[in-house]
This record gives C-alpha cells, sequence and structure tokens, in this order.
C-alpha cells in the first residue's frame, strides 16, 4: 500500500516526507497559486482553474479567494455552491458537498489530523476522515469542521462553530462543541423582518 492508499483507508500515512503525497500537494499549490493570480474579473479562466483542480464541481459556484485545499481530487460539490473569502479545505479525504450549499468567511473543512502521541506525530504522520455535507446547507463565519463530521441536508451551522460530532437534517446548529439549537420550521421560511428587537 503506498501512502495516498493508506490516507483513503483512513490509516497513518505520512504526509510529510513521501514524495508521491508531496508532488500531489505541490500540484495543487501551483494551480491555486495561478487562480489567485487571476483577476476577479477573469471568471471563466478562474473557473477553469479550479474544474481541472477540484474532483467534481457543478454548475454555477463562485469560490472567492483566498482558498486554500491540499489535494483537490478528493473535493466533490454538487451544484449551485458559493463560498466566500478564506476557505480551507485540508483533503486528505474525500469532502463531499451537495447542491446549494453556501460557506461564509474563514471557514475551515479539516478531514485531516495528527495522532495525539509526539513521537508518531513528529514523524510526519497523520490519518484523515471523510467530511460529509448535504444539500441546501449554510455554513457561517469562522465555523470549522473536524475530521469524519457530517452535516444534514437543510442545517445551518452558526458563525464560530467547532462541528466535532454529526449534526442532523434540518436545524440551526451553534456553539463550541456545536450542538442543535432548534429545528428550522415553517415559520423560518415566513419570516419577513431579520431585525433582532
Ligand atoms: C455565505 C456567507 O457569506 S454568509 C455571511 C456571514 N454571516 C454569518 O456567518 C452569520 C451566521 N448567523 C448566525 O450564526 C446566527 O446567529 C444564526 C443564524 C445561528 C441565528 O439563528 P437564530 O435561530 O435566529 O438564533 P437567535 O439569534 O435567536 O439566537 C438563539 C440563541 O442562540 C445563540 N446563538 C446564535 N447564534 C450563535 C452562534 N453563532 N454561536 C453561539 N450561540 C449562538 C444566541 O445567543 C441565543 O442564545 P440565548 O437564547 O441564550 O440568548
Amino acid at each position: 500500500m503506498n501512502e495516498l492508499q493508506k490516507a483513503a483507508a483512513g490509516l497513518l500515512y505520512d504526509a510529510n516526507h513521501d514524495p508521491a503525497v508531496l508532488e500531489m500537494r505541490l500540484q495543487a499549490k501551483v494551480k491555486l497559486h495561478d487562480f489567485h493570480a487571476l483577476s476577479p474579473a477573469n471568471v471563466t479562466a478562474r473557473q477553469a482553474i479550479l474544474r481541472s483542480l477540484l474532483g467534481r464541481i457543478g454548475a454555477r459556484f463562485t469560490i472567492e479567494g483566498p482558498f486554500h485545499c491540499d489535494y483537490g481530487f478528493n473535493i466533490g460539490i454538487g451544484d449551485d455552491f458559493y463560498a466566500n473569502v478564506n476557505l480551507v479545505i485540508l483533503d486528505g479525504a474525500p469532502v463531499t458537498i451537495g447542491h446549494h450549499v453556501f460557506v461564509a468567511p474563514n471557514v475551515g473543512l479539516y478531514t485531516a489530523a495528527h495522532p495525539l502521541d509526539a513521537a508518531r506525530r513528529n514523524q510526519g504522520l497523520e490519518y484523515a476522515l471523510p467530511i460529509t455535507i448535504g444539500d441546501h446547507v449554510w455554513i457561517g463565519a469562522g465555523v470549522s469542521v473536524m475530521p469524519g463530521v457530517s452535516i444534514g441536508s437543510g442545517s445551518m451551522i452558526g458563525a464560530g462553530s467547532v462541528v466535532t460530532r454529526d449534526i442532523p437534517a434540518g436545524v440551526v446548529a451553534v456553539g463550541n462543541p456545536c450542538r442543535v439549537l432548534r429545528a428550522t420550521t415553517e415559520a423560518d421560511a415566513r419570516q419577513t423582518r431579520f431585525a433582532k428587537p
């Protein structure tokens, strides 16, 4: 098993020294460099670079820069995706994002982690667990999503949350650690005034 196959199997792999792994990350960095070098007005060329970088991206998407991912090929995104500035996706494992997902500024989707014991961590070993985000999800500003977490369709993650456990569909969830605040309801669809009393 090579290091990338170990990563795909959820095993510890050498992310810091293996030449094949380093080369894949370098290729992603070069594409991201080219993406960031283009004017925001050059929408078609910027989108073409992202299409060549990501495993899958559907119809109609905007990813504002700066944007960082480690590999790209592990990221699959549906139609109608919007990501605001400073999205970081550490995609040592698959990151699967549904349709109609909104991502606010300064969000991190972190599949990667290191062993807690310093001896193995210092060897450059890490593991990665998949992250899955359903359809119609809104992730608020500054949210961190931990390895292995799923967020159900239709849910909203409040600003500043650290999502350590799976979040079900159809809820508003907030906090560190992120917990369900309430279900989204019919009343949310009827709300016309958003000013706090
Ligand atoms: C795609 C983009 O670029 S979007 C631009 C960036 N914008 C954002 O990130 C805004 C994200 N919005 C939020 O986080 C909002 O606070 C929401 C959507 C979670 C508010 O949801 P609501 O159901 O209206 O919650 P409401 O404001 O009534 O608060 C309910 C309780 O949750 C708490 N709460 C609300 N948001 C959060 C949060 N992010 N973290 C922790 N607690 C929170 C409130 O303090 C309140 O607690 P209390 O009852 O003890 O007073």
